[in-house]
């Protein structure tokens, strides 16, 4: 879930899963950077701005266990032309625990075009002949 914040922010939790692990009861560091990146990106919805990952630099601080819930904090901090910065933090124990992971990610804003022409077109038909379809993927609703 993602919660719109004060600003252009958002929080949202995710709860590490068995089948999200690395090491034997840890979470796997490229699980955590999704969950960093997905929430980061669901900033660019926010300003109605299509955009792609192009940078995202992780710091990995505590290990994660299986079964935690990741407090995640994202917000824009600057916005220049084609180029969206930002800055997120994950913390467990609760929103105020101590951070685990964090992470700068500069965001490129692209034309729709960007995935016509370079998803596959199975998909890509799939997509332009029910266009609800990428909403319900990718559901989470804005302070439900
Ligand atoms: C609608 C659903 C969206 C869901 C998104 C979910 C988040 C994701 O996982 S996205 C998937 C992962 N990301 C990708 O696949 C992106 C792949 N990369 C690309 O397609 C291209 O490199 C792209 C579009 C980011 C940039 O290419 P292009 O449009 O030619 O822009 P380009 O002119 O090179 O760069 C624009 C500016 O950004 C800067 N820039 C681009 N990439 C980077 C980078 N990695 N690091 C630093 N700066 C960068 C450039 O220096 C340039 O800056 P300035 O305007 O100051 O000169």
């Amino acid at each position: 879930m993602a919660r719109a914040g004060e600003g252009v922010s958002v929080t949202a939790e995710f709860t590490v899963q068995p089948a999200h692990q690395g090491a034997p009861g840890l979470a796997h560091g490229g699980v955590l950077a999704t969950a960093l990146d997905e929430t980061l990106g669901s900033l660019n919805w926010l300003l109605r701005t299509i955009a792609v990952t192009g940078r995202l630099e992780t710091d990995f601080v505590r290990p994660v266990p299986v079964d935690t819930v990741l407090h995640l904090d994202a917000r824009i901090t600057a916005v220049h032309g084609r180029k969206i910065y930002s800055t997120a933090t994950g913390r467990i124990g609760g929103p105020e625990g101590p951070v685990a992971v964090r992470a700068d990610a500069l965001f490129i804003e692209v034309k729709v075009d960007h995935f016509i022409d370079n998803g596959r077109p199975a998909e890509i038909q799939a997509a332009m002949s029910d266009p609800d379809q990428v909403r319900r993927a990718r559901a989470f609703e804005v302070n439900p």
